[in-house]
Formats: structure tokens, C-alpha cells, sequence
């Protein structure tokens, strides 16, 4: 599908083409923001003057290393690690580490380019950074994946610090690696600063919320669409991709809210319940004992579990993708739309492709991209670096609504950007219009660096 752009922006793009080949998903999330930004220009020339986009599609640093490990038989290992630092103009780098084999640049790229707008939409002091290994946790033992985070924290210590750059989880990365990894740090630089790692556990510096932070937003950012159609999750039938962190936190905050979740995923296929899906058994499963979701059958004889199945094809009123990038292609935005689907909130990063955005756009339903939606997780991990810093630990209930602040503050930032820029209801304009504006403002201040 052709990309869309200003006159002044194409030449930009190609440059960004050229600069980085073969790194696909990045080319793909410079597009996406990029064909929002022609009518940015033409109010604010002074960010042309300054060469705003030009300087953030290129990170203030990537760091690429060797991760040699050994398993329990006393083989050795290489994989590669990765940060991309990629703007620290309203903060220091903050974003995940994502383990998972089919991590390159190209991948960490685009969920670094990703995260410095939605951090920039969070209203907090974040810059934008992620990083990452081709390591699969998928099958180790505990030792294992310790072994790993040791030897890759010890290489990404020096570039780490509570003002420099602060890693979290992400795919394959949770409360467990983030252990090790803080174990290491502690243990290399002899320093226990909180403020490196979000993500910890709640005797050692974590936050209450932040482990269902990605989901609960999400969802409160579905709400708010809904709302603003004078509509609500009571009664929709939904499905949430995925059976991670970002999905059990959906389908629990869904499940508050009044809508049912009839499905979801992993890498092997889908699990379909009509009845609605028994939650605690998919915590039981995936949290506790790292099973694959086909066993959900095994104990509900009234489920049905579709090996490789296309979850998009079953009929939902309101769809969250909480997987990966790409889960929902054009012909997929399709099928939603025409079984009736209203609303789609991505808890997941680019989990829809441009002709799946394009489909859900002229369709007109609420489509509510991941940099908006999915920036409750980042947000509850700048308020556990707020309670870090001041030595504290808030309650579950005061750090909840702080969070569903910030998802209505972040909803009401696109909807009106979108409106100011002459696109009501399109909240990929609105967020990535914000988000930029934020981060260009700062980068003119700054001068040239
Ligand atoms: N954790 C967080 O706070 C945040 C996460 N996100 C995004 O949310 C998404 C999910 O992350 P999270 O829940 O933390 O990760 P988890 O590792 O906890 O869960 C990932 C889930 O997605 C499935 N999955 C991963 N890769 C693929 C694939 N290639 N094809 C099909 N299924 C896949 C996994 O299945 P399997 O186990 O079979 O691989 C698993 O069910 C990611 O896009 C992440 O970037 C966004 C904001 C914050
Ligand atoms: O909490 C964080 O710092 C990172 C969250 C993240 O990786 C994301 O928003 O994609």
C-alpha cells in the first residue's frame, strides 16, 4: 500500500528508507506517525526550520552486544542484546525489554520510535527508549533465564542510571527477569537504586498496579472512546489476543466492566468460550505454571481450542489486540468490521498493519491506537519511579485512579488534537500529532544537540 505524505515529508521518508534497510517494522512506525504530520509543518515551520523529524527518526544511540551464557548442560550460548536510546528530550530513555527470537534492530527500532510519543502523551517526565535480545525464554529453567539476565545486565549496566535510561518488561521479559536483572545491577554497581527498573517486585521498590497497568488502560482507554458514543463495555462481546501480562489485565478490567471476553490466544492458536473465559484458570495456566493455552480445554469440556486459528473471525462488538505487531492485517480489519465489531483498543505495539488502520479509519469506528491506548503500562511505571524517589508506596486504590486519570487525560489529548487538526474521531492523528508536538517543543528549546 502506497504511504500518504506531504510534499515536504516523502523526501524525509525515503532518507529514513535509505539510512535503514531492511528494518521493516521501523520503516512501518515512521510511516504511521509521518502521515500525520503534513499540517504539523504548515502551523509550526519553525519544526521544519529546525529539522525536528528529520533528527527523531534517528536515535541519540543504539547499543548492540554480546550475550554469552550457559545452559544447565554447560553448553554455551550467544545472543544478541540491544538498546535503542532513542530520545531523552522530556526525560531520560524509558521503555521495555522485549526477549523473544525474532528480535533485530528493525524491531526494537520501531517500539523505541513508538514509545517516545506515547511516553511524550503521558504528560511525564519519560523519554523514549527500548531494548531487547533474540534469547527465547520459551523451555528454560529458572536458572537459565537468571544465567541470561546476569550476562546481559552486565553489559547494559554502564548505560543504565535512574536519570539516564530505565528499562521495564515487555514480550518474555516480567516480574521474574526483572528480578535478575535488578540482582545483577545491585550486585555490579554496588548501588540499590530503586529508580534503574520498573516492573519490580513490591518488597523491593515495585508499585502496586503497575503489573495490571497495560491492561487496565487499555481498557479504560476503550471506555473512554465508548463513552464519547454515548456507549459502554456493558453486555459487548469481546476478544483479547494474546495471554500475557497485557491480556489477562484486558480481559480482568473488561470483566469489571460488563463486557464478556469469549476468546483469546497464544502462538499456538485460540481458545473460543462462548460462555466467557474462566480467567483465574488462565492465570493458573499462564502466570503460575507457563502452560500453553490449548490445556484451557482440558478443563472446560465446553471450550474449543482452533490450532493455528485466525482469532479475528469471531463475531465481537469491541476487539484488543494484546499480542504483537501485525496480528491484524487489512483483510482481518475486514472481517471485524463486517461481523459487527465497534471499537478497537490496542494493547498491544502496531498490532495493525496500515491497510487494517486504513479499514478501521473509513469504517469510522473507534479505533484507539497503542501509543494512546497502550500507555497506561509506561505511565504506572513513571508513578513507581515517583514513589522511588520519594521513598514511598501508594495504595492500590490511589495508584488505580491516578492511572485512569492519565488514560482520560491521554483520551481527551487525541480527541481534541484530532478535532484541531481538522480530523474529529481519528485518534491516530491525535496521538501522533500530540505526541510530536510535545517532543518538538522541547528539541527547539534545547537548540541544536
Ligand atoms: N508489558 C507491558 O507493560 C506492555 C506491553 N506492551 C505490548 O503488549 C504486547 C504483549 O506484551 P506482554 O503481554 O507484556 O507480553 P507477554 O510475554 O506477557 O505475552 C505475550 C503474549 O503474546 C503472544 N505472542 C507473542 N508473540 C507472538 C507472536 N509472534 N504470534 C502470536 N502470539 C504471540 C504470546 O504467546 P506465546 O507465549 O505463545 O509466545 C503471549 O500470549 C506486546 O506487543 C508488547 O510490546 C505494550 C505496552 C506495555
Ligand atoms: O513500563 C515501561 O517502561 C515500558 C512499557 C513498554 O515497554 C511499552 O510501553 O511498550
Amino acid at each position: 500500500m502506497t504511504p500518504k505524505f506531504d510534499e515536504k515529508i516523502e523526501p524525509i521518508y525515503q532518507e529514513v528508507l535509505a539510512r535503514n534497510p531492511g528494518e521493516t517494522e521501523f520503516h512501518q512506525a515512521v510511516q504511521e506517525v509521518l502521515e500525520s504530520l503534513g499540517p504539523v509543518l504548515v502551523k509550526h515551520p519553525e519544526f521544519a526550520d529546525h529539522r525536528i523529524i528529520e533528527r527523531i527518526c534517528e536515535p541519540e544511540r543504539q547499543i548492540i552486544f554480546r550475550v554469552p551464557w550457559q545452559d544447565d548442560k554447560g553448553d554455551v550460548h550467544i545472543n544478541r542484546g540491544f538498546r535503542v536510546e532513542f530520545n531523552s528530550s522530556l526525560g531520560p530513555y524509558k521503555g521495555g525489554l522485549r526477549f523473544h527470537p525474532s528480535v533485530y534492530l528493525g524491531i526494537i527500532k520501531f517500539l523505541g520510535f513508538e514509545q517516545i510519543f506515547k511516553n511524550a502523551l503521558t504528560g511525564m517526565p519519560i523519554g523514549g527508549g527500548k531494548g531487547g535480545s533474540d534469547f527465547d525464554p520459551k523451555g528454560k529453567s529458572d536458572t537459565e533465564i537468571m544465567r541470561f539476565c546476569q550476562s546481559f545486565m552486565t553489559e547494559l549496566h554502564r548505560h543504565l542510571g535512574e536519570h539516564t535510561d530505565v528499562p521495564a518488561g515487555d514480550i518474555g521479559v516480567g516480574g521474574r527477569e526483572i528480578g535478575y536483572l535488578f540482582g545483577q545491577y545491585k550486585r555490579i554497581t554496588n548501588r540499590w537504586e530503586a529508580g534503574v527498573l520498573t516492573g519490580k517486585g513490591l518488597d523491593w521498590g515495585g508499585s502496586l498496579v503497575r503489573t495490571e497497568a497495560t491492561g487496565y488502560g487499555a481498557t479504560f482507554f476503550v471506555d473512554e472512546m465508548l463513552k464519547v458514543r454515548k456507549d459502554s463495555f456493558e453486555g459487548k462481546t469481546c476478544l483479547v489476543s494474546g495471554s500475557g501480562n497485557v491480556a489477562i489485565y484486558t480481559i480482568e478490567k473488561i470483566n469489571e466492566l460488563g463486557g464478556k471476553v469469549v476468546a483469546c490466544s497464544d502462538s499456538g492458536g485460540y481458545i473460543y468460550h462462548e460462555k466467557g473465559l474462566d480467567l483465574a484458570l488462565i492465570q493458573q495456566l499462564k502466570e503460575i505454571e507457563r502452560r500453553r493455552i490449548k490445556d484451557y480445554a482440558e478443563y472446560h469440556k465446553d471450550a474449543k481450542y482452533v490450532a493455528k486459528g485466525n482469532i479475528w473471525q469471531i463475531p465481537c462488538q469491541v476487539a484488543m489486540p494484546s499480542a504483537t505487531q501485525n496480528e491484524i492485517n487489512g483483510k482481518d480489519a475486514a472481517t471485524l468490521v463486517k461481523n459487527g465489531c465497534i471499537a478497537v483498543g490496542e494493547g498491544a505495539n502496531m498490532p495493525t498493519t496500515p491497510e487494517g488502520v486504513r479499514v478501521f479509519l473509513e469504517a469510522g469506528i473507534a479505533y484507539g491506537p497503542g501509543k494512546a491506548a497502550n500507555a497506561g503500562g509506561v505511565a504506572t511505571s513513571a508513578l513507581e519511579m515517583q514513589q522511588n524517589a520519594c521513598r514511598d508506596s501508594w495504595t492500590f486504590e490511589y495508584t488505580e485512579k491516578r492511572l485512569q486519570q492519565i488514560m482520560q487525560s491521554i483520551h481527551q489529548l487525541c480527541y481534541e488534537t484530532a478535532e484541531e487538526y481538522g480530523t474529529p474521531g481519528n485518534y491516530v492523528n491525535g496521538a501522533n500529532i500530540a505526541g510530536f508536538v510535545r517532543v518538538a517543543r522541547a528539541m527547539v528549546a534545547f537548540g541544536l544537540v
